[in-house]
């Protein structure tokens, strides 16, 4: 037995997962958990390797190094006995673009073993409107949404949704996040990647942005943005130049542009940020009445799982060669 060793209370497991197309390696040493009800996010920079990973983990690759299992199995090695608990929305569907929504539906449940009802699956993905449309004259929202339909009808227990939003219009997205919560809310493992944050700040129980191959950041959305400090910003007084800028106490300042405008941007670390955010603002105030500046647009905020993503990102720039 393959199973008798499986921990039921993690349905994903992927350690020090290696992938590589020829001698390029795009995936160098991830290792995530995530288990039953529960969404995990995987976020990073084009190239980082997200779709890679989930390939891997959904049994398409074998992995160059490292191990992946689902409940305990091998998903490259043992895919038949998967196959019924695990589904998937990759970023390439490959539907009849001749078979009306509904008969695309009727396909997928002529292949699973308890499949949700075809009127059901519709309502759910609310593409009972289109039932009898050819599949090829859905828009690209209503595509996604399909794809979505098809994967959970056979009632997956794990499923890796691979950017299920994009084409989508703000209100759609909404609706598809409510149906992304439901299937989390009865259980089912999912992990999503996506490039809208704001997808992941609603969603995700814990994530990790991944840059390079590997994951430079993970943990709840509390526990990576708290580890960013707090922002002050507002926009730079006209003749001020950004030498003029007062230092502040635990306040590491920066220069950025918003809307054609140059801004002033610190960052607050250390621990008990709150107050040392209140002793920077109070610096910031007496340096601003001695200077008789008013300060535009002043903000002071916790850092946003954006900030904390450019800085990943930004990474790449220190990590380039010197030209
Ligand atoms: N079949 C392949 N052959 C060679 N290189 C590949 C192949 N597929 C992906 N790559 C490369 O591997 C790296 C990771 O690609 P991957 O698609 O996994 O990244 P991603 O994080 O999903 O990116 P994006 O957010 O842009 O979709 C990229 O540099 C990509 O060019």
């Amino acid at each position: 037995m393959t199973t008798t060793q499986h921990d039921e209370s993690v349905a994903i497991s992927v350690r020090d997962l290696r992938q590589s197309y020829g001698s390029f390696e795009a995936v160098r040493g991830v290792s995530f958990t995530v288990s039953p009800g529960e969404l995990f996010a995987l976020l990073g920079t084009n190239g980082a390797g997200k779709t890679t990973t989930i390939e891997t983990v959904v049994g398409f690759r074998r992995p160059t190094g490292g191990s992946v299992r689902v409940f305990g199995l091998d998903p490259f090695g043992q895919p038949a006995q998967l196959r019924p608990r695990v589904n998937a929305v990759l970023q390439r569907s490959g539907v009849f673009e001749e078979l009306t929504v509904a008969e695309t539906v009727e396909l997928a449940r002529d292949l699973a073993a308890d499949p949700m009802g075809t009127a059901e699956v519709l309502a759910a993905v609310n593409l009972a409107e289109k039932a009898g449309i050819a599949v090829r004259r859905l828009s690209g929202g209503e595509r996604r949404r399909l794809d979505l339909g098809l994967a959970i009808l056979t009632r997956p227990e794990v499923l890796f949704l691979d950017e299920p939003t994009t084409g989508m219009d703000p209100e759609m997205r909404r609706e598809t996040w409510q149906i992304i919560k439901d299937q989390v809310e009865n259980g089912t493992a999912v992990v999503l990647t996506t490039h809208y944050l704001e997808e992941a700040e609603r969603l995700a129980d814990r994530l990790a942005i991944m840059h390079r191959g590997e994951v430079r950041v993970s943990g709840t959305l509390g526990e990576v943005v708290s580890a960013w400090g707090d922002r002050i910003g507002f926009r730079l007084p006209d003749n001020l130049r950004s030498q003029d800028l007062p230092r502040l106490p635990d306040a590491e300042a920066a220069l950025d542009v918003r809307g054609g405008d140059p801004w002033a941007v610190y960052t607050v670390t250390g621990p008990d940020t709150a107050r040392r955010t209140h002793r920077a603002l109070a610096a910031l105030f007496s340096w601003a009445d001695e200077h008789f500046l008013t300060l535009e647009r002043l903000e002071a905020r916790p850092a946003s799982l954006e900030d904390v993503f450019l800085s990943v990102a930004q990474g790449d720039l220190a990590d380039l060669p010197e030209r």
